[in-house]
């Protein structure tokens, strides 16, 4: 894993740029702020954005890093919101969603989902009460199978930058990768074919649709389309391949928990059985901390996340989540402006 700890004078550097920032803004999703997070970012410690730059660059393989260091109040964070919805009009992390945007920006472009989380590109990780057992980012007391994030959608982000709140009783996040060499030929070249299929995870099912005013005005009807087109991925899923890119060090595409059985193609059922357990060997443990930024390759690594009882006290685990695509333009027939950052 790629880490760095930021430094007092790297510390009070950034606070000198945030304090600037939260007095202009008042939400990291307001338009003003998106388009000119990537020029704002540009002020950040050099050693920071040459970090971040490398790990872009580089695509290392263990597709992780963490930048580390910042200090977070927890009686100024407030309480842990008991649903994702729960936002109140002035984000009491103000500051930190600043400063996770600008890191993001230095990877990419923040992309939010008009079917997940009612539209909003920062996300709330937190446990939720009734979803104990689902397979979502709001569960608990199952452990969350490990994936690329939106692996289904042909316009997932290129990155899942995670940055931790609060994490009382030591969670692990889990990520894993490849590691070069560790597939066989025949087996890579199985997994570069189009065998497999990835429904949508259920975040985007319309069973977790909130209608917020997160959204513009008169997008009902594409957001109608939205769910149409996630109805028919889950329905009908296309055939893919979960390896690309490099024959030597591919990208990856997987979730296995949304993937359908291979019941008629044996020797992709066999592929799939062997990257699992190739990947499954190399799956960390990394428990993330207040104040910790994280950005995870989503075309190099997969993440999941431990069990855990969650008290629904205020005081629960609690993660903000963007997605980050390199290319805004490639999904730019579904979002409804040049600027939009929700793909719908
Ligand atoms: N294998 C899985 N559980 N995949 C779904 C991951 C969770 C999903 N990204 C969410 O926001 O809740
Ligand atoms: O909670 C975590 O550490 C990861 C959550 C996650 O992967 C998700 O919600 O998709
Ligand atoms: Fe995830």
């Amino acid at each position: 894993m790629e880490k760095i700890v930021l430094s007092e004078q790297e510390v009070k550097h950034i606070k000198i740029i945030l304090e600037r920032l939260t007095s202009q803004y008042t939400s990291v999703e307001d338009v003003e702020f998106l388009n000119n997070v990537n020029t704002e970012a540009h002020e950040l410690p050099k050693r920071l954005r040459a970090f971040i730059n490398n790990f872009k660059l580089l695509e290392p393989s263990s597709g992780i890093c963490l930048i580390s260091g910042y200090p977070i109040s927890d009686s100024k964070i407030g309480k842990t919101p008991s649903h994702w919805k729960d936002r109140p009009e002035t984000s009491p992390t103000l500051e930190e969603e600043i400063l996770f945007m600008l890191l993001g920006s230095l990877l990419g472009e923040a992309i939010g989902w008009s079917t997940q989380q009612a539209g909003h590109i920062v996300h709330n990780i937190c446990p939720i009460k009734g979803h104990e057992n689902e397979q979502i980012g709001s569960s608990s007391e199952q452990p969350l199978w490990w994936h690329n994030e939106d692996a289904f959608h042909p316009y997932r982000g290129d990155y899942i930058g995670l940055m931790c709140l609060r994490n009382p009783d030591q969670v692990p996040t889990t990520v894993g990768a490849i590691e070069k060499g560790q597939l066989q030929r025949e087996l890579v070249q199985t997994l570069f074919e189009e065998r497999f299929t990835i429904h949508p995870d259920e975040s985007h099912l319309e069973k977790h649709k909130f209608s917020l005013n997160t959204l513009p005005t008169n997008c009902e009807q594409f957001l109608e389309s939205a769910y149409n087109r996630i109805n028919n991925m889950n329905i009908n899923p296309q055939k893919l391949p979960l390896l690309y890119g490099d024959f030597e060090s591919p990208y990856i595409r997987i979730d296995p928990y949304y993937m359908d059985d291979l019941e008629n193609d044996k020797e992709a059922a066999n592929a799939l059985n062997q990257l699992v357990k190739v990947i499954e060997g190399n799956l960390i443990n990394l428990v993330l901390q207040p104040g910790d930024f994280c950005f995870i390759d989503n075309y190099k690594a997969v993440h999941g996340r431990k069990s855990f009882k969650a008290n629904f006290d205020g005081k629960d685990r609690w993660l903000k989540r963007i997605n980050i695509t390199r290319d805004l333009r490639k999904s730019r027939s579904i979002r409804p402006t040049v600027t939009s950052r929700v793909l719908f």
